[in-house]
């Protein structure tokens, strides 16, 4: 009897079917204690029904109570995995996070351009809860002329947009100044987050598009489990975005998603604990109140719709 064995000449070519499921990819650091980083962003992505694939920027040794070492990778490591993930697994959308050093912006946004991704999301990730830095200090201007003007979307805290724009933020005429002035290195959409805004009622955030202002706004939750708030509302905006939501829809995503994940405490840690990441779907947000309203009546400013 003649058996003939069907071997194969070359590797399986990948499968070029279309995904069943979007896919996004985090540029960051890892969080030991799972609440901040790389490990947010990936149960972020997954909560949202996302594939979540990575590129790790620095290995930090962290819990709820601070961060105890960082490690980062070389930059040609962090290009090699991006490569990697570029040229295989094909993410609609990327989002970068704690990038600690300039040299690795560098890499991260010669891969931005090589690839011209177009849903690119910057979480300008600077100092962790802690107080510990996460980002070198002579970076910053790095990430600002290097990796912002490639950016979709970039999404500072009060004290980041302070430093990414050398002024004082009080008032919420500032925060519309400091959106204006980062508008204009040429990244297209700005959200100022609100989570350090001093408003003890509310939360409230702003999405700028370079021509209008609309705040998403939520109830102010008193918690101590904090950690990584940032994290998982820019994957989550991450996440809106590679499914195909328009960005007012995507910043309406992740709001609604953080307030979820504030809302049910995990408990866990003695310091700044970790959000919920399955808040959103096992709670989900009933009784949350989101308003898309104009900032304040003038030129400008209008409805979401
Ligand atoms: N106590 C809170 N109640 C309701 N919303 C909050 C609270 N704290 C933060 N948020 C919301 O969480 C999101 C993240 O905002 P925040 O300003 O905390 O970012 P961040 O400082 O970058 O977070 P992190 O330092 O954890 O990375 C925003 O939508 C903000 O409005
Ligand atoms: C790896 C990594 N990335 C980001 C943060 C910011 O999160 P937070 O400001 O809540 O500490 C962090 N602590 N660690």
């Amino acid at each position: 009897m003649n058996i003939s064995l069907n071997k194969q000449q070359h590797p399986p070519e990948p499968s070029r079917q279309a995904p069943l499921v979007p896919a996004a990819a985090t540029i960051a650091g890892s969080d030991s204690g799972g609440g901040a980083g790389i490990q947010a962003d990936l149960k972020t992505f997954q909560e949202l029904g996302v594939f979540g694939a990575s590129a790790l920027t620095a290995v930090t040794a962290q819990n709820t109570l601070g961060v105890h070492g960082v490690h980062p990778i070389p930059p040609s490591m962090v290009t090699a995995q991006i490569d990697a993930v570029a040229e295989d697994i094909g993410p609609a959308a990327w989002k970068t996070g704690m990038l600690f050093s300039a040299e690795i912006i560098e890499a991260v946004a010669d891969r931005a351009s090589f690839y011209k991704w177009s849903r690119l999301v910057v979480d300008p990730v600077m100092i962790a809860k802690g107080g510990a830095s996460l980002l070198q200090e002579n970076a910053v201007q790095a990430l600002r002329s290097l990796l912002l003007p490639l950016a979709q979307v970039v999404t500072p805290n009060i004290p980041e947009a302070e430093a990414l724009t050398g002024m004082r933020i009080e008032a919420m005429a500032d925060r519309k100044e400091a959106a204006r002035r980062i508008h204009a290195w040429g990244v297209k959409y700005v959200v100022l987050k609100g989570g350090h805004g001093g408003n003890r009622a509310q939360s409230l955030d702003l999405l700028y598009d370079g021509r209008v202002f609309t705040e998403f706004a939520a109830p102010w939750i008193e918690t101590r489990h904090t950690h990584g708030t940032g994290c998982t509302f820019a994957a989550a905006l991450t996440a809106g975005l590679a499914s195909g939501l328009p960005m007012d829809e995507g910043v309406l995503l992740a709001k609604r998603f953080i307030q979820a994940a504030l809302t049910n405490p995990l408990n866990l840690g003695a310091g700044h604990g970790p959000t919920n990441h399955w808040g959103y779907n096992r709670q989900g947000t009933a009784g949350v109140f989101f308003q898309t309203a104009p900032a304040a009546a003038g030129e400008g400013e209008g409805w979401l719709r």
